[in-house]
């Protein structure tokens, strides 16, 4: 049993395989589905797979069933759009950030300010939590004033920020603690997503909070897979920005190299645009990388920090990802020529650098 979903322009494909322990539903959120199939035999052949989709039907939420009261902690790059499409639709959103001048903009149009983040879950039905890494999703969601201390039975707690697995199950047991519900989901798609509605969220946990708080998700995101038990969303982000950091890499050594032998890395990238290994991510960021500027939609710093962290995860399954390994060591040389800050594509000039050095020698 199975089901294609097409939406606008992409084809989503889910499948279900044996043996499992998660069930893994996928949601396009904007429109309906035009096209269900089934299919008889499982895609994959390995036996020990644990994500599976039951979905045989789209769901769509339902906007009059939205929480009343909505949370967000954390306005950076990622959390300010999204709590700004919350309020241009209409919620009614209460936001608290580290740095508080960054509340300002979303206070102006329309959002209400609490002191700490056990403020806002305490006057929420849900709160939303975008934080930069493990250990600020961690102290936001379990610290002095953090946000488990305002959580009590029939509010929730829907962590975005990208985490490791051990990490969200720690915040997940902590909410759960005060009767509240949890649900971790991270998201695919990068600034401009945000801004657009157009992220896809990773999500795992609660069913019940991930149908209460659909709606919400709608409004921000283009689609919503609903991945099982807590961990799998953390997972699944983290091997999606295992592979884009890899490639990032690679389409920088590619670059250079061409630039070395005397071809125009603009006609490269024109190139790569046209045929299989096209990415809406090499033509959006090669054109600026050519010119050596990485305004940062992405940060190097965390994309570094979700290498690090899948190469965690990899080591824990005792999988071999020797091309992610490579590609850490590239952006922690960038991390450590001050490039935290820029964008991820930025690591090109880790190996601009690594070039001059060897040159030297
Ligand atoms: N940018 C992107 O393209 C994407 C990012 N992500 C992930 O989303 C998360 C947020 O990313 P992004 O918005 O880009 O990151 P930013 O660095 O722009 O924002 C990070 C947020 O975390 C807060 N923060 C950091 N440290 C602490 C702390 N110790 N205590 C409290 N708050 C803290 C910051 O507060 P303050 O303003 O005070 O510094 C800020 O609100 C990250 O996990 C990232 O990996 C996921 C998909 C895409
Ligand atoms: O985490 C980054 C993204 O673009 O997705």
């Amino acid at each position: 049993m199975g089901m294609s979903l097409v939406k606008g322009n992409y084809q989503l494909s889910t499948c279900i395989l044996l043996n499992s322990q998660l069930r893994t539903t996928v949601f396009p959120t904007k429109t309906m589905p035009i096209m269900c199939s089934s299919f008889s035999k499982p895609l994959f052949s390995f036996s020990s797979f644990k994500a599976f989709s039951s979905q045989t039907s789209a769901s769509t939420s339902n906007p009059d069933e939205m929480p009343a009261h909505v949370g967000f902690l954390g306005l950076g790059i990622m959390g300010s759009p999204m709590a700004q499409n919350l309020i241009k639709a209409g919620c009614n959103i209460t936001v608290w950030n580290r740095t508080k001048s960054k509340c300002d903009p979303l206070i102006s149009l329309g959002a209400k300010y609490k002191s700490s983040p056990e403020e806002v879950a305490a006057s929420c039905d849900v709160t939303f939590a975008m934080l930069a890494d493990p250990e600020s999703a961690l102290d936001v969601a379990c610290g002095e004033h953090g946000a488990a201390r305002g959580m009590s039975p029939g509010k929730g707690y829907i962590d975005v920020s990208t985490v490791d697995g051990a990490t969200s199950k720690l915040i997940g047991t902590k909410i759960k603690d005060t009767g509240a519900l949890f649900l971790e989901a991270p998201v695919s798609g990068s600034k401009k997503p945000a801004e657009d509605g157009q992220l896809i969220f990773l999500t795992a946990g609660d069913r019940s909070l991930f149908e209460m708080v659909a709606p919400l998700l709608d409004i921000m995101g283009k689609s919503r897979f609903f991945l099982g038990d807590v961990g799998n969303g953390a997972a699944m982000k983290l091997v999606v920005n295992m592979i884009m950091g890899s490639m990032m890499a690679s389409f920088s050594e590619g670059m250079l190299l061409s630039e070395k032998v005397g071809l125009d890395p603009r006609v490269l990238v024109e190139v790569v645009s046209q045929g299989a290994i096209s990415s809406p991510m090499f033509s959006m960021k090669g054109p600026s990388m050519v010119q050596s500027m990485y305004p940062t939609a992405f940060p190097l710093k965390h994309q570094q920090k979700d290498l690090r962290l899948a190469l965690e995860l990899a080591e824990s399954v005792s999988q071999p990802t020797p091309i992610a390994a490579a590609a850490n060591e590239l952006y922690k040389v960038a991390k450590s020529r001050g490039l935290s800050d820029h964008d991820f594509s930025a690591v090109i000039e880790a190996l601009k650098i690594k070039l001059q050095t060897q040159s030297k020698e």
